[in-house]
């Protein structure tokens, strides 16, 4: 039975201490565990930090909800057997390339393949081990069907993802979501949820971080505007599943790379009302305040950085979320687009829709690119015949493109999976071939 309601209502705002109640009087008053709760609901507390982490950082809800998250049977190895995950990235698990690596768009599997979202993650690479909460990875989804009556909970990390194919529905224990392409959502560590696909067949893009959150990147000397303006960021409002017939549930943990599955009579998604800072968001990358050169040169891709986790090194990422949004672009005596570079962090790239600004073909929606450490890169030779001999009067860049980022402090390796896949591009070095020898002495 669903409870009444508009299901897709969300509550504004970033970081906010939220509350949510889909009946009426069902957070306790003045207290976060009475002893018993209103309509004989049981409190449960779920933790985003350590007890004892600052205020400022301090990150947990309370959820009032018809059984406890014990209810469930035993853990077992998961029920499906093998999965496309990788948890800790060592030699073993694992290559290193300081190879450029572009893959052709992946393979989305055909309507009827039964494929949902938990068994189409695959992980393309990563660095460090959940299990010591230091690394991240990177995952891509592509699936056809929609998860029955099955939930999955990472204990792993947050999960920041981007769909590229298709809408997802998402059920989470905070309400539901509706994830259209050119919108991300962020769904942290130990939150069940269950992804539908209103539109068959899709595919996407999944950053995972294995410490820390996502937060909004400091504005310093741009001021208190612009960017990922919080208020833009939407958080699902409480609904709730009442199972009154048995119905056959799985809850699938990811722990440590590994996926476990536990059988449940009961819906997971039967949370009455919640309140606190910790609790999944979405967010439309077409609400992002672009800034950039009003006059010349071309400014770092920090300032498109919509979301970041932090690492304990001021200004040094674990993982920063950025997009290449269109824009207006205005920089006069200047070569505009991305500049060639080896950068001491890695950048994974993926591509949503259009074409981006550094390559004029190979860089496809759904496809990739990864840049780790130090991986020289920069505009294909294409690009750069343009950038040089263009009239540079004001104009638009990337209309109907959307790119994106996940750049990070930490050396990714590939999963052998993405190392050998057949859409691997290994040709992606002749991106840069054809690009003249202009230097002349005699010239200035
Ligand atoms: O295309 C890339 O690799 C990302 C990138 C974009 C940009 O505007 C400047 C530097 C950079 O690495
Ligand atoms: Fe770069």
């Amino acid at each position: 039975m669903l409870a009444d309601g508009d299901p897709y209502r969300y509550q504004s705002g970033f970081g906010n201490h939220f509350s949510s109640e889909a009946l009426e009087g069902a957070l306790p008053a003045g207290q976060n565990t009475p002893q018993v709760c209103p309509y004989g609901l049981y409190a449960e507390q779920l933790s985003g930090t350590a007890f004892t982490v600052g205020r400022s950082g301090n990150q947990r809800s309370w959820l009032y909800r018809i059984r406890p998250s014990t209810m469930h049977g035993p853990v077992e190895p998961y029920s499906r057997g093998a999965h496309g995950l990788t948890g800790a990235f060592d030699a073993r698990s694992s290559v290193a390339t300081p190879a450029q690596i572009r893959w052709l768009p992946f393979p989305v599997p055909d309507e009827g393949s039964g494929v949902d979202f938990v068994d189409g993650m695959r992980t393309l690479g990563g660095a460090g081990d959940p299990a010591l909460k230091n690394g991240m990875a990177v995952h891509i989804y592509a699936a056809a069907a929609s998860m029955a009556r099955r939930a999955l909970s990472n204990a792993d990390g947050d999960l920041l993802i981007v769909p590229q194919q298709g809408r997802l529905d998402i059920a989470t224990e905070f309400g539901p979501l509706m994830v259209a392409p050119n919108e991300i959502v962020v769904i942290q560590r130990g939150m069940r949820f269950s992804v539908g696909l209103p539109d068959g067949p899709s595919r996407g893009y999944i950053l995972e971080v294995f410490d820390g959150h996502f937060e909004l990147p400091d504005l310093g000397p741009i001021g208190a505007n612009g960017l990922a303006n919080p208020r833009d960021f939407q958080t699902p409002t409480a609904r709730y599943e009442l199972t009154t017939t048995g119905d056959a549930w799985e809850i699938v943990s990811k722990y440590q790379g590994e996926l476990f599955s536990a059988r449940q009579d009961h819906s997971p998604f039967d949370v009455v009302a919640w309140h606190g800072n910790y609790a999944p968001f979405k967010y439309n990358l077409a609400d992002f305040a672009v800034v950039g050169s009003v006059s010349f040169d071309h400014i770092d891709p920090s300032i498109f950085t919509v979301l970041t986790c932090k690492s304990a090194h001021p200004g040094t990422a674990v993982a920063d979320f950025v997009i290449f949004p269109p824009r207006f672009e205005v920089q006069m005596h200047t070569f505009r687009p991305p500049y060639f570079h080896r950068n001491c962090m890695s950048e994974f790239m993926g591509l949503i829709c259009g074409e981006y600004e550094a390559k004029k073909g190979g860089f496809q929606p759904g496809g990739a690119s990864l840049h780790s450490t130090m991986a020289p890169h920069g505009p294909d030779a294409k690009t750069v015949e343009h950038a040089v001999s263009r009239a540079l009067a004001p104009g638009r860049v990337a209309d109907g493109t959307q790119a994106f980022m996940f750049e990070s402090m930490f050396q990714l390796r590939l999963t052998p999976w993405a190392a050998e896949h057949t859409q691997r591009d290994r040709d992606y070095y002749k991106a840069w071939e054809a690009i003249p020898v202009t230097f002349d002495p005699a010239r200035k």
